[in-house]
């Protein structure tokens, strides 16, 4: 952190079926140590299997301190970074598996994880295989408050007013968003930074894998909805500087939060 300017490094990482994992982790831990100037980098969500490669899923699952969250740990260590590591297919030995993200200090400890809350799939996929997370993340740093969301969760904005209630100013949400979809993907990313007047940082995947095309365009949005950068669709590392100052200031300038109406009033019975 400069001078109150944060930089930020979103690895827009491609996610294929013919990478093994092990590669893929390897290139991603590598990534993250060229990241050493940023104050805080993101990976994508599913990144070691791939959000859409279903079929993976229960047999290379893994624990809270396993392959990736391990060299995640060494690679946030090296780079002296807060990591939000994007997510895993967490085996839970007592449950089932989870969606579950990763958020490493610079001295590379686990310092908070958050299951993903909104399963996507409907009646297939996550929705079926995995268990629903059950708590709300906001993540004390120097860097500002982080509320944690996934992919999916980006559709709900009662979990996004409660993380803004929990004091959250950095919104990080890590995704495997299809291309199909993009348009919603850039439009809801705006509409979260609007309404809880917070930075959003939303890092999606690129490449195809599992069938589903990704639509990448990860992007950070500022208090008042405007982008302060977003990437193509390829794989890249989209960089931004930015003042987490700006969300109080926004927050004073245009005071929208004091006319929640937090008792919303029951409807009229018409007859
Ligand atoms: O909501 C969408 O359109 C995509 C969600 C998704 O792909 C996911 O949560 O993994």
């Amino acid at each position: 952190m400069d001078g109150g300017s944060v930089r930020a490094s979103l690895i827009q990482l491609a996610v294929s079926d013919h990478e093994p994992p092990a590669e893929r982790r390897a290139r991603a831990a590598a990534l993250v140590r060229a990241q050493d100037t940023s104050d805080l980098v993101i990976l994508p969500e599913l990144w070691p299997l791939g959000g859409f490669a279903y079929d993976a899923w229960s047999d290379g699952a893994e624990p809270l301190d396993g392959p990736t969250a391990e060299a995640m740990s060494a690679a946030a260590k090296a780079a002296g970074v807060w990591l939000h590591a994007g997510s895993i297919v967490e085996r839970d030995p007592d449950g089932p598996i989870y969606n579950t993200s990763l958020l490493f200090a610079p001295d590379g400890e686990l310092a908070h994880t958050y299951r993903k809350i909104h399963r996507f799939g409907f009646d297939s996929g996550e929705a079926v295989v995995m268990g629903a997370g059950q708590e709300i993340v906001a993540a004390t740093t120097e860097l500002g408050t982080l509320g944690l969301a996934t992919c999916y969760d980006l559709r709900f904005p009662e979990l996004f007013r409660a993380l803004l209630d929990a004091g959250a100013e950095l919104l990080v949400v890590p995704a495997a968003w299809p291309e199909r979809r993009r348009e919603h993907w850039t439009l809801l990313a705006r509409a979260r930074a609007v309404e809880e007047q917070a930075f959003v940082l939303a890092c999606n995947t690129a490449g195809t894998h599992g069938g589903v095309e990704q639509a990448g365009h990860s992007i950070v949005v500022d208090p008042w909805g405007r982008v302060l950068a977003e990437a193509g669709s390829g794989e890249e590392v989209l960089t931004v500087d930015f003042d987490p100052a700006e969300v109080a200031k926004a927050r004073v300038e245009f005071p929208v939060h004091r006319d929640r109406l937090l008792g919303i009033p029951a409807p009229v019975q018409r007859a």
